[in-house]
């Protein structure tokens, strides 16, 4: 299975049309790939508040719109990263959410799925977007991908259910800062370890916002080794996986069989 990570320079002074029209040539460009990733929040920069609400856009928006098309073109299944989603909460007032596209081979939108931990404590994202609460896996034939962004990637309960669901590949787009580079590359191994699978992490490269992003996005298969991992400008990172290996790795060393479910609380 070909998987290709595409490390996008958020540049604020690149106008969003011409980003999402460079972006879907360099998704056109990897034909023959079976699923390309892009990041977080890669039309305004995941730092980029003040900008959130002006770019917000419905799922059949503009970034979704030209998506779609470079998946369909392209013939591979897109992760398409994230985008601000205006939509509306459970009493139907309006609310922003940080949203990832899951594109089919023919184009379609298969899956889109809310962040569910938000960055910020208490300011930026985390009060600006609403939290998503859906545990999100596709079954793209080859594997099971599961669907985490960012920040979640410091919560392994949210694993463990992505897991417990029948993901094989953990699918992590991120806008990650360049000042805590060492915990990204450390947590999404410990991702990979702990949940026995595949883990792509595709992040942002450039400077938005004042905030230097890490780049080195990194593919880590099931024992927890790098397969592969970027340097911290814009690259496409691509790898050959054996989604078999998911299973052989749980089989041969089957520690989550060795899980005690419901332990007591203190
Ligand atoms: N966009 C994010 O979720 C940033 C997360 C982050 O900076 C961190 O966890 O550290």
């Amino acid at each position: 299975m070909r998987v290709s990570l595409i490390q996008i320079d958020v540049n604020p002074d690149e106008p969003g049309q011409v980003r999402r029209e460079r972006v879907a040539a360099l998704v056109r460009a990897e034909r023959g790939a079976d699923l390309v990733v892009l990041p977080e929040l890669w039309p305004v920069g995941a730092f980029a508040f003040d900008e959130f609400a002006a770019s917000a856009e419905p799922l059949d928006g503009p970034t979704a719109t030209a998506m779609s098309a470079a998946a369909r073109d392209a013939g591979v299944w897109l992760h398409a990263g994230s985008v601000v989603e205006r939509g509306t909460d459970g009493s139907g007032a309006e609310a922003l959410y940080n949203t990832s596209l899951l594109f089919a081979p023919d184009g379609t939108l298969r899956r889109a799925y809310r962040k569910i931990h938000r960055f910020g404590f208490d300011k930026g994202e985390a009060t600006l977007m609403a939290a998503g609460h859906e545990i999100v896996t596709e079954d793209l034939g080859p594997a099971t991908v599961g669907l985490a962004t960012c920040y979640d990637l410091r919560f392994p309960e949210q694993f463990r259910l992505l897991v417990d669901a029948g993901a094989e590949l953990l699918v992590v787009p991120a806008g990650w800062p360049a000042r805590r580079r060492a915990h990204w590359s450390l947590l999404a191994r410990a991702r990979a370890v702990e949940s026995q699978a595949y883990v792509l992490a595709c992040g942002t490269a450039g400077t938005h916002a004042g905030v230097e992003q890490a780049g080195y996005s990194v593919i880590v298969d099931p024992w927890g080794e790098v397969v592969a991992e970027a340097g911290p400008a814009e690259q496409v990172l691509s790898a050959d996986l054996d989604p078999a290996r998911v299973a052989t790795t749980r089989a041969d060393f089957p520690v989550l069989r060795d899980r005690v479910l419901g332990l007591p609380t203190p």
